[in-house]
């Protein structure tokens, strides 16, 4: 773990300006404008056209999109309520690739929709993105997308954190290292109420594919969905937080790689 660290810091690079500007200008503000100025209308506000043109642009140019407000709100709390019950049984976290083999110290538990009335809401309206982004014509996009078949369970996951202990966090890693797994959309929902960016810390870091240069961080606050591919072009981690941070992943899958890589690993392959 030291040489992870050692290596870490020394390859490491802070986000370029020029980067961050590119996606204040071209993601972040339109967004939360789009989203401002759909504040008291019913429905999805990122459903709409004017989102859309800027979300699929995001996920087209820089492999990721974040939304926030993604839920009705009462539909996101009844969802952090249900999960918060279900805490006992969870579990340290099973690791799924070489390098995250010691690197998360997060409790785990996985779910199925059925079993979870509240995880409704969430894979509806994540069905409902995926429909949009196959609907749309940008060839590059279509690519990726094309193999998705069915949705994974969901993965609740829980990095313990305190004040005095900041120890729980999730190594950089890719999703689908070598593209068997059949992971090919990653969609984290978060689920913490009141985060203070400045002081909590728990955001989650997209690097550059080259695994080095960090491309964003993102802060894993209540009703917002990130979402990017699965496969080596969105290497991320989990920072430190100092509170619990509570998640909620899926992934859209080809379901019937995804079968045969669990089966692989059944056997020991
Ligand atoms: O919780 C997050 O922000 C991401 C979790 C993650 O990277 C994973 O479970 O693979
Ligand atoms: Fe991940």
């Amino acid at each position: 773990m030291l040489q992870y660290e050692i290596d870490y810091w020394q390859a490491v690079r802070p986000p370029s300006p020029k980067t961050r500007k590119r996606l204040v200008d071209t993601i972040f503000e339109p967004l939360s404008r789009v989203r401002k100025s759909f504040a008291s209308k019913e429905g999805a506000w990122w459903a709409t056209p004017e989102a859309g043109r800027v979300w699929i642009k995001a996920l087209e140019n820089e492999d990721f999109l974040v939304l926030d407000d993604f839920l009705p709100l009462a539909d996101a709390r009844e969802l952090a309520k249900a999960l918060e019950k279900r805490r006992p049984k969870m579990q340290p976290g099973r690791t799924d690739s070489e390098l995250s083999a010691y690197g998360t110290s997060g409790m785990v538990l996985w779910l199925q929709p059925s079993e979870v009335p509240e995880l409704g809401p969430l894979v509806e309206h994540t069905n409902a993105l995926v429909s949009l982004l196959m609907d749309i014509p940008e060839a590059k996009i279509q690519a990726r997308m094309q193999g998705i078949t069915a949705l994974s369970d969901a993965q609740f996951a829980v990095f313990p954190g305190s004040p005095e202990n900041d120890d729980a966090r999730y190594i950089r890693h890719v999703d689908n290292e070598d593209g068997c797994n059949g992971r090919l959309l990653t969609c984290t929902f978060y689920l913490n109420e009141d985060w203070d960016a400045e002081h909590d810390g728990g955001e989650i870091r997209l690097f550059e594919e080259d695994q080095k240069q960090i491309k964003v961080d993102v802060e894993p606050v209540m009703n917002r969905l990130v979402a990017f591919f699965s496969d080596s072009s969105v290497p991320h981690e989990v920072r430190r937080s100092r509170r619990d941070r509570c998640a909620i992943t899926t992934w859209y899958i080809n379901e019937e790689l995804h079968l045969a890589y669990h089966q692989a690993e059944e056997e020991g392959q």
